[in-house]
């Protein structure tokens, strides 16, 4: 598929900059390079004087030219690297809009293009927002890995065994009496169609995994007034991102800082203390510190060892550290009891606490090389899918279990964005000889 209009954008990022890049697709891209640059070697650098349309020069810089369909959207790509000023990339797009079949391009309009040309899967596409979003490093390997296929290829293997296992039913339905069929062959294919639930269902729980990449692991700092939540929270930021007083009852909101600890996004949430007689905002404060706490991916329960006060009823259920704080005022041996000593004012314990919430986040995003599912969407399609086979491995006529096999099948199509029925066919006569 070829656009009828060529594209062009500001592919880079904020001006200035040392270097900006256009890129332009579609049609028109090699006359706009021969006239703007002259002719150029196909994938080749070339440094070149860039002309406007009055034979003025307007940047020297360097012209890449790629020539469909083995580009980026398929069709005839090309990038000009100019020196990234606001001026010179402005001349350049007004330049290049100014011939005739280009306009400036939508957003997302080159990746849509590399879609409906076939060189991109929905879910390579998602992968690669993903990927130019990344901040930290398991969000870059993440989205790296699934831009690069590893998501879809597991997808279309499931779907290519599902077509397989249906060809298999469909082949002892129609040609049950032809010689070429083997005799038996359903027994195969329902015990690998369960094997496959229990593969889909084992993937798709990886979804908290990947959301946690994406999101970011969530600890909340939970105690009792004074406890010197803010104090910790402070030091974790490295910057006086909430108020600290000697006043009971300072913080009143949720307040959230994001930081990258070993390469994983992990966000701390500073709460209100925990105490039964507050005001009403305060109070306010008090109920959304709980029930931010009970979602939580960790709560750090700090006490203080000068001045030990009780936080009151804990939410159950996320995971726990318990905390002495202020070690620099306690007495010796007020530490017993805690899972880590710490002062936000010296800071004693620090490195050990932010090493064992990076352990946590870490164990609780699985291994580097884990293939999750990194979209809600692709976890609704991977549950139909296991609703359709669970209803094929119970249903009753062959008939109906093909087609059950057909919906699971097509569901996992919708997820890489290719259903087609074609392969269907293929798979029926590749695999015997019917009818030869
Ligand atoms: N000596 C010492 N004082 C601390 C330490 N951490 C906090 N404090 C003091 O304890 C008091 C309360 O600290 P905050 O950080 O405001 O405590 P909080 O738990 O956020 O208090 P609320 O927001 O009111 O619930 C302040 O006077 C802090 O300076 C510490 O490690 N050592
Ligand atoms: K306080
Ligand atoms: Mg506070």
């Amino acid at each position: 598929m070829t656009s009828k209009d060529s594209i062009v954008a500001l592919s880079s990022g904020r001006l200035p900059a040392g270097i900006a890049v256009i890129r332009i697709s579609g049609p028109r891209t090699r006359f706009v390079v021969e006239t703007i640059a002259g002719t150029v070697k196909d994938r080749f650098t070339t440094l070149r004087k860039f002309k406007a349309t009055d034979g003025s020069i307007i940047d020297r810089g360097l012209v890449l030219f790629f020539p469909g369909p083995g580009s980026f959207t398929g069709e005839d790509v090309a990038e000009f690297q100019v020196h990234g000023s606001r001026a010179v990339a402005a001349k350049m797009l007004e330049t290049i809009t100014g011939f005739e079949g280009v306009r400036h391009a939508e957003p997302g309009e080159f990746t849509r293009r590399a879609f409906l040309n076939g060189k991109l899967d929905l879910v390579e596409t998602e992968a690669l927002a993903d990927l130019v979003n990344a901040e930290t490093e398991a969000q870059r390997r993440f989205a790296l890995r699934n831009a690069e296929g590893a998501q879809s290829a597991l997808y279309s293997s499931w779907r290519r065994r599902l077509i397989h296992a249906r060809a298999m039913i469909e082949a002892e339905i129609d040609f049950a009496d032809e010689e070429d069929v083997p005799g038996s062959v359903s027994d195969a294919v329902w015990s690998d169609v369960a094997a496959m639930i229990g593969e889909i269902d084992l993937h798709t729980e990886g979804f908290k995994a990947a959301e946690i990449i994406r999101d970011g692991f969530e600890v909340v700092i939970l105690g009792a007034p004074n406890a010197g939540k803010s104090s910790l929270f402070n030091a974790l930021a490295q910057r006086e991102a909430a108020i600290v007083t000697d006043e009971p009852g300072t913080t009143r909101d949720l307040l959230e800082v994001i930081m990258d600890i070993s390469g994983l996004k992990v966000r701390i949430v500073d709460t209100a203390g925990l105490r039964e007689a507050a005001g009403k905002v305060e109070s306010i404060g008090i109920e959304r510190a709980r029930a931010k706490a009970g979602a939580a991916d960790l709560v750090l329960l700090l006490e203080d060892m000068a001045d030990p006060a009780s936080a009151g009823d804990v939410p159950s259920g996320a995971p726990l550290l318990k905390i002495g704080t202020k070690s620099d005022i306690a007495s010796a041996g007020a530490g017993n009891g805690y899972d880590l000593v710490i002062s936000s004012k010296v800071g004693t314990g620090l490195e050990r606490l932010l090493s064992e919430i990076g352990a946590r986040a870490a164990a609780a995003v699985g291994n580097a090389g884990d293939i999750l599912p990194s979209r809600l969407r692709h976890v609704e399609l991977l549950h139909e899918t296991t609703d359709f086979l669970r209803a094929a491995m119970s249903g009753q006529s062959q008939e109906l279990r093909a087609e059950e096999l057909r919906l699971a099948a097509d569901r996992l199509g919708r997820i890489i964005g290719a259903v087609d029925v074609e392969d269907l066919l293929d798979v029926i006569f590749s695999q015997f000889c019917i009818g030869k």
